[in-house]
């Protein structure tokens, strides 16, 4: 029988990728994709499942309980997977309040509809999932001097910027709302994601764009924070073993073991795209160390043992052919660069950098 999912935020970067992931891997789905489409969101993203009728778009927000609710009530809904969300650090620290909106009240907004459409249903929460996407931003930063401990699962919750702080109490509801009213929930907290299809205010394409334009690549601090880097197609991929395999309950961490420092990152990028294009103006003279993030965390590892060893996922996509690829992509999507770096993503940006161009 198919499968109905409702994924939340999937025209955002990692939520377009599981979409295009699901609607390849599956012929037998039908994904109701519901997304704000603000500034990080592109319906360019899905251009290639624009005709396909197993996929249905609708523009709208995760905090308006009307159209979530009428959703449920027009599709029979097997799993949520929760993508939408505000996710980029330094805007929370500008606008916290936006990221409490979204991040929370619109997974509770999101749980309650699940609860009560599930619940007054015959088949209640028989084969159905609410698959929260978190981060493992959730537990805090480790020390650079003990490269051997990683986040677990069990890990205690320290979030130390609004972003994370955000998505630490959306998984608490999402827990809450298994322990208390029996809602069936997983809750995969991943490392940094990069690929296709990644809005350029993250480090990774935002290098890239400023370096193919000869501009500053802006370096926080002395470049030396470590992240946990992962091929947003390995993510996809785990979700959907959560999906299926995971057990009802439970947190999976997913990362792969791929620590690299910033400045590491911002120099293989440089290096490639300076093979590549033939080009001696970009080079690492376009480093610029600027100030850095608040509360900046030092370094994200996540220890990835129990989706292994109980789920049998691994990221198949070393860092050294996944940032390759990347790059390759963003150079040949001139088009949909150019398109989300125009206007209201000029004004943030320059204003972001204004003293150090
Ligand atoms: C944009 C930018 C970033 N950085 C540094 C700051 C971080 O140490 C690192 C990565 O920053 P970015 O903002 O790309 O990602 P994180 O702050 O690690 O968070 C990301 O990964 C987690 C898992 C999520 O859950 C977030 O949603 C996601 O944004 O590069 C710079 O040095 N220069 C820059 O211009």
């Amino acid at each position: 029988m198919r499968e109905t999912y409702l994924v939340t935020g999937g025209a955002g970067f990692i939520g377009s990728n599981f979409v295009l992931y699901m609607l390849e891997k599956y012929e037998d789905v039908r994904i109701i994709n519901v997304d704000k489409l603000t500034y990080a969101g592109n319906i360019k993203n899905l251009d290639s499942v624009a005709d396909d009728e197993r996929h249905i778009f609708m523009q709208a927000d995760i905090c308006d309980a009307d159209v979530i609710c009428k959703i449920f009530q027009d599709y029979d809904i097997d799993y949520v997977v929760n993508f939408a969300a505000e996710s980029h650090v330094d805007r929370s620290i500008r606008t916290p309040e936006v990221f409490a909106q979204t991040n929370v009240m619109g997974t509770v907004n999101l749980l309650n509809a699940a609860k009560a459409s599930w619940g007054s249903s015959k088949r209640a929460f028989e084969n159905r999932k609410f698959l929260q996407v978190s981060t493992d931003e959730v537990y805090g930063s480790l020390p650079l001097d003990d490269p051997e401990c990683f986040f677990q699962e069990s890990t205690p919750l320290d979030p130390r910027s609004p972003y994370s702080a955000s998505k630490a109490a959306a998984d608490l509801f999402v827990k809450s709302y298994g322990d208390t009213y029996g809602l069936p929930i997983n809750i995969t907290r991943c490392s940094n994601n990069y690929g296709p299809y990644q809005f350029p205010e993250k480090l990774i394409p935002l290098i890239i764009n400023n370096a193919v334009h000869h501009r500053a690549l802006p370096v926080y601090g002395d470049g030396l924070n470590v992240r946990d880097w992962l091929y947003v197609e390995d993510h996809c991929r785990a979700i959907d073993m959560v999906l299926r395999k995971g057990k009802i309950g439970e947190i999976y961490n997913i990362g792969g073991h791929n620590e690299r420092n910033n400045l590491t990152i911002v120099r293989t990028i440089v290096r490639e795209l300076e093979t590549v294009l033939q080009d001696s103006e970009i080079n690492d003279s376009l480093i610029s160390y600027v100030e850095d993030r608040k509360g900046h965390d030092r370094r994200y590892g996540i220890d990835p043992k129990k989706i292994k060893t109980d789920l049998g996922w691994y990221p198949e996509t070393s860092f050294e052919d996944g940032i390759v690829r990347t790059i390759a992509w963003y150079l040949s999507h001139e088009d949909w660069l150019e398109s989300v770096t125009s206007g209201a993503y000029r004004e943030y940006y320059s204003k972001m950098y204004e003293h150090h161009e």
